[in-house]
């Protein structure tokens, strides 16, 4: 599989919000950090990107182009965690995972669905808290049970808006180590949006920095997180060097 992203555009009413966004092409088994500061454009790319919002330019996927293949055939290859977790309601985790698989035709049996549903549940630290209401959760919980809703559709493009905001440092983890394998083992190709400059340094293959709606830099995380483009986009000055397991380490000195 591979992603291409070229010369994309999407305005909200007459504004420009996003200018001619292309990045490197991305192949099967990777993961693209979306890096940029708030407003800068992360989340209307994503949105673009899942065939939500529409744009301009080329978005080419396993050979489809999203602007000629549109909607129902698109929203089968790619599945969104959104940037808020499901609404607090007194629907149980388990409820939430049928009536989606269920609303969205997914292919799978009765008994192949409930073994699935327990598979991502295990993995998310979520079997616990399977039965029990969703306003009972807390938000990291429920940041969770978005990411299993994710999953579940088992997507070839996976798209993953701030998908560990309200998760504590070892769920951060997890969740990066489990997307991780995924995409390796399947061949997908998932797409993060992160504030996290380490996280997206440790687990990102390629970073696009984006700044007012643009792409300044796209590359390795080498490429990417140099003090110049930090000082540019974040206004902070930092220090980096090389973790001892090879990524770059980004030690933040003030702002600017
Ligand atoms: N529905 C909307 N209507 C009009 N403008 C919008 C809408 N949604 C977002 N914008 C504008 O688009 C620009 C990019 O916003 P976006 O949410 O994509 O940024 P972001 O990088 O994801 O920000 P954050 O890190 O804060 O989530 C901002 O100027 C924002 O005000």
């Amino acid at each position: 599989m591979r992603l291409s992203v070229k010369n994309l555009s999407a305005f909200y009413g007459k504004k420009k919000i996003l200018h001619d966004i292309s990045f490197p092409d991305v192949r099967g088994g990777m993961i693209v950090g979306l890096l940029g500061p708030n407003a800068s454009g992360k989340s209307t790319l994503m949105k673009c990107l899942s065939g939500e919002k529409k744009s301009k330019g080329d978005v080419v996927f396993d050979g489809e182009n999203l602007h000629v293949v549109g909607g129902k055939r698109w929203s089968e290859k790619v599945a969104t965690m959104p940037q808020t977790a499901p609404a607090p309601t007194a629907l149980t985790p388990t409820e939430l995972m049928w009536s989606t698989a269920r609303a969205l035709a997914l292919p799978y049996s009765n008994r192949e669905l409930s073994w699935k549903i327990e598979r991502i549940f295990d993995d998310l630290g979520l079997s616990d808290f399977q039965l029990d209401a969703l306003h009972t959760l807390s938000g990291g919980k429920r940041q969770l049970i978005g990411l299993a809703l994710a999953f579940i559709r088992e997507p070839e493009l996976l798209l993953l808006d701030e998908p560990t905001s309200a998760l504590d440092l070892h769920w951060r983890m997890i969740v990066l180590d489990l997307v991780k394998n995924k995409v390796q083992q399947s061949g997908s190709v998932s797409i993060a949006a992160l504030h996290d400059l380490d996280l997206a340094a440790r687990y990102c293959d390629l970073l696009a920095l984006m700044e007012n709606g643009k792409v300044i830099a796209s590359g390795t995380p080498k490429e990417v997180l140099t003090r110049d483009n930090l000082a540019r986009v974040y206004h902070v000055k930092t220090e980096i060097d090389l973790s001892k397991h090879g990524y770059p380490r980004v030690d933040v000195i003030g702002a600017i």
